[in-house]
């Protein structure tokens, strides 16, 4: 018997502006699936992950969680949530480690030593103590992706993660990603890159139906 989906997204239709992005959309994530969204500018990526963060209201449709029906606001859904957007969402008059320290305490509670150890890993070891709007914008964008080496979330949800990121970092983050899957997480991400260095990768083009992508 297959294992109850972590997430069931089923006849989910969003619109805005009295314009329907999608309808009738429908897909089962497994724990260890990573799926990428895609689709071209403007068909909807960005709202379903708005939708499924809990930012974003939805004109039909249902959600379960674990076989359970979901409300995407509500606590112990978000809880179990890593969400990065599109925009970086950092405060450029604070730090990389104030800025990760005001998320973290936010959540869960600072920890300066896990929030050094998460910037190092993604590359700002060098910058921990200089205001983000020093910096470049892939630096202000590894600030906000640094939330996935502090993240114990299961279901992670990144809005184009790898925009104004070099050859490296885009490895780095596959890397963190695959081993997320491998430990049962799940990922939900848009890029417009050809992921299919990633294992076990499935792809979701909006409009059209879920697909497995051979391992390049
Ligand atoms: N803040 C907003 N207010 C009103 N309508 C919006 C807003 N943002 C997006 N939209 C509408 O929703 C549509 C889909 O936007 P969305 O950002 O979800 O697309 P996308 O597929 O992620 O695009 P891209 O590939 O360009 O990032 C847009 O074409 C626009 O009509």
């Amino acid at each position: 018997m297959p294992n109850t989906p972590l997430l069931s997204v089923r006849q989910l239709s969003c619109e805005r502006e009295d314009r329907l992005l999608f309808t009738h959309l429908a897909f089962d994530l497994q724990a260890g699936d990573i799926l990428q969204i895609k689709g071209p500018n403007g068909s909807g990526k960005t709202s379903l992950l708005r939708i499924l963060a809990g930012l974003l209201p939805y004109a039909e449709g249902e959600l379960y969680w674990q076989g359970e029906a979901l409300h995407p606001g509500e606590p112990s859904f978000l809880s179990q949530l890593l969400f990065i957007g599109h925009a970086p969402g950092i405060k450029a008059e604070l730090t990389p480690i104030e800025n990760l320290l005001w998320y973290q305490d936010m959540h869960q509670g600072a920890d300066q030593h896990a929030v050094i150890q998460a910037l190092t890993r993604i590359g700002l070891g060098q910058f921990l103590d200089v205001p983000a709007y020093s910096l470049s914008a892939g630096q202000q964008r590894r600030i906000a992706l640094a939330r996935i080496y502090l993240s114990a979330h299961t279901l992670w949800i990144l809005d184009e993660p790898f925009t104004a990121i070099d050859v490296q970092g885009v490895a780095d983050l596959e890397q963190c990603i695959q081993a997320h899957a491998a430990q049962g997480g799940s990922v939900i991400l848009t890029s417009h890159h050809a992921l299919d260095t990633l294992a076990g990768l499935k792809v979701l083009t909006l409009g059209q139906a879920m697909e497995e992508v051979p391992h390049a």
